[in-house]
């Protein structure tokens, strides 16, 4: 599995690492995060909607690996003001360039557009990634058990903390799963794709919640559609999702995220 996407994500990643710290070090990143706006609370906003209905994390995606490109007009701050508009709870951007057409400049923008927490979409390996999320404006970090030791986890983790910033950690299967228990974070998210081979499958959160610890937030993530998938999610125990693709695909992105929360806000709406 050497020549797998995650493999050649983390070389490029590293290299892009190097570039970035030789022309800001540690201390010049960590100033520009002392100067970025204050940390929205993100964990803390999809508990509050999870409680009475379903948390959404709306995801700002232009392209994929495996689709190419998904939405040629792309605005993140009309992206993400639709989203807000349409009900998400929080924001995700895709800030990595070769293998999403990402950017950071796209989270700034959305962030500004906005009032919701936001999630820095990328691929994470040394905590000079975290503090430069920070300063992006990042509210949460994301961590990919997949793609990091569990040395590298802890380190990415604890940098979040000292940041102020949320983790969102990522899991593809139960050895994973058990991995992301040694870490702190109460929010984890539950890949239904698999990074390697890009085969998505709701199965994965079917799987995959019931070993989620009580104390644990879970997150179903990737290739949910319909209003349909989310009510099949939450009966398998997942109440917040994060979801891209559906409604980057559609022409009004407002609209298609009121309509895929619609039942879950009108059957506990406490009509
Ligand atoms: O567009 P989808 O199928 O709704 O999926 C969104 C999100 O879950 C997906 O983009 C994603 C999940 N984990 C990732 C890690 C890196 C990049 C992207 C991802």
């Amino acid at each position: 599995m050497s020549d797998n996407i995650l493999s050649q994500i983390k070389s490029y990643k590293l290299r892009e690492v190097a570039e970035a710290k030789a022309e800001c070090d540690l201390s010049g990143m960590e100033q520009r995060a002392r100067e970025a706006d204050t940390v929205r609370p993100f964990t803390e906003a999809l508990q509050a909607a999870s409680r009475t209905g379903y948390g959404l994390i709306a995801e700002i995606k232009k392209a994929s690996p495996s689709k190419g490109l998904i939405r040629a007009d792309f605005d993140p701050a009309l992206l993400a003001k639709a989203y807000e508009e349409g009900g998400a709870t929080c924001l995700s951007v895709l800030t990595d360039g070769p293998s999403f057409q990402g950017a950071p400049e796209y989270l700034v923008e959305a962030r500004a557009a906005v009032s919701l927490p936001v999630l820095r979409k990328d691929f994470l390996f040394d905590p000079y990634q975290v503090v430069e999320s920070r300063a992006m404006g990042a509210d949460c970090i994301l961590i990919i058990m997949a793609a990091v030791t569990d040395a590298e986890a802890a380190a990415l983790e604890e940098t979040a903390t000292t940041w102020g910033m949320d983790v969102l950690i990522e899991v593809h299967d139960a050895e994973e799963l058990e991995r992301a228990a040694l870490l702190k974070s109460p929010l984890i998210g539950i890949n239904n794709r698999d990074l390697r081979s890009f085969v998505t499958d709701l199965d994965v959160t079917r799987r995959l919640a019931k070993l989620v610890p009580e104390d644990r937030l879970i997150v179903s993530e990737s290739g949910m559609s319909t209003s349909d998938d989310l009510a099949d999610m939450a009966m398998n125990g997942a109440r917040i999702f994060l979801i891209g693709e559906a409604l980057m695909r559609k022409a009004d992105v407002a609209a298609a995220t009121r309509e895929i929360l619609r039942p879950a806000t009108s059957a506990m709406g406490g009509m």
